[in-house]
């Protein structure tokens, strides 16, 4: 039996419910979904990315990760709702047609499993992978500054037991190093975007300084159409605008390495809330959060297609 039918979207998952929903989920929609293995965490876990594509060997491609900081759930059980919303509009919403009748989409769930398992077994609020190594002695690396776009730069922190701490050297995380390989092989993503919680924020590079992007412009008023149409599903007020002029300096994140990597739409979200619950945002939200964020990605995905 279809056991996706079984799995409740409004409830929070662990790390072996959401990977046989994967599996379940991508053979039961075989047509359009594949699942790939693009590498194994610290503690070889394997990385899953689910594929949506209509075919078509050489599609431009849509990239979006959940769950690079464990402890930011509402992400990874939005990601969740999302790809199931993908197959389930998928023939039915014109524009979701459109984009994937062109454009692969891809999407990795569980961007840091070890610390996500770890944020189910001890610690709910652990933010970092769990890498150890001789000499140091705090565990984990911020997977989010661990890129190599303005490595160990201000924003980042060179004590392993910061929460920041960007690593020993850029792309140390395998974590982070399968993205690079996989994406980098592929050659043709256009957007990426990259979710985390909480702060209701939708952003664009730089977070290593305050210097525009070249398209600055193009990507605020693409922000500033996503955050509407986010607003129109259930009033949640969204701020946007550069990581660095909108939140703080920070540098080795995911999306300025993929701007600097050519993919000219990268952004990263800040779901729900503002603070009244945080990371420990009740399951009651997941679904409202899941339905206004797709309204978000759609409008960013429309773009990417369009121009
Ligand atoms: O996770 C955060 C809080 O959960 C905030 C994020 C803010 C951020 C998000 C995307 C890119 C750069 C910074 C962070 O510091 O890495
Ligand atoms: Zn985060």
């Amino acid at each position: 039996e279809r056991s996706t039918s079984s799995f409740s979207y409004s409830a929070y998952h662990n790390l072996e419910e959401i990977y046989s929903w994967i599996d379940n989920f991508a053979m039961e929609h075989s047509d359009i979904v594949s699942k790939i293995h693009i590498g194994n965490s610290f503690e070889n876990r394997p990385i899953l990315v689910l594929k949506f594509s209509t075919g078509g060997s050489r599609h431009p491609a849509i990239w979006i990760d959940t769950g690079i900081h464990s402890r930011e759930w509402i992400t990874h059980a939005t990601g969740i709702w999302t790809a199931n919303k993908i197959v389930s509009d998928y023939g039915k919403d014109p524009i979701l047609t459109d984009i994937l009748k062109a454009m692969d989409i891809f999407i990795e769930l569980v961007t840091n499993p070890d610390g996500f398992a770890f944020t189910h077994s001890m610690n709910r609020l652990w933010r970092k992978n769990k890498s150890i190594r001789p000499g140091t002695f705090c565990i984990g690396v911020d997977l989010n500054r661990n890129w190599k776009s303005g490595f160990g730069g201000n924003g980042s922190n060179s004590n392993p037991c910061s929460e920041t701490y960007h690593g020993p050297f850029p792309q140390s995380e395998p974590e982070v190093a399968a993205i690079v390989k996989f994406i980098t092989a592929h050659g043709d993503f256009k957007a990426l975007i990259s979710i985390h919680s909480y702060s209701q924020m939708l952003m664009y590079p730089y977070g290593r300084s305050l210097e525009p992007v070249s398209n600055q412009r193009e990507l605020y008023n693409l922000a500033k159409d996503a955050v509407k149409a986010l607003y129109e599903v259930h009033g949640t007020e969204y701020i946007f605008g550069s990581i660095s002029t909108t939140l703080y300096v920070a540098s080795g994140i995911t999306v300025d390495w993929a701007y600097d990597s050519g993919i000219k739409y990268a952004f990263s979200f800040e779901l729900r809330d503002t603070g009244h619950y945080g990371f420990l945002l009740p399951a009651t939200q997941i679904i409202p959060t899941a339905e206004e964020t797709w309204m978000a990605i759609r409008t960013v995905m429309e773009h990417t297609l369009t121009h």
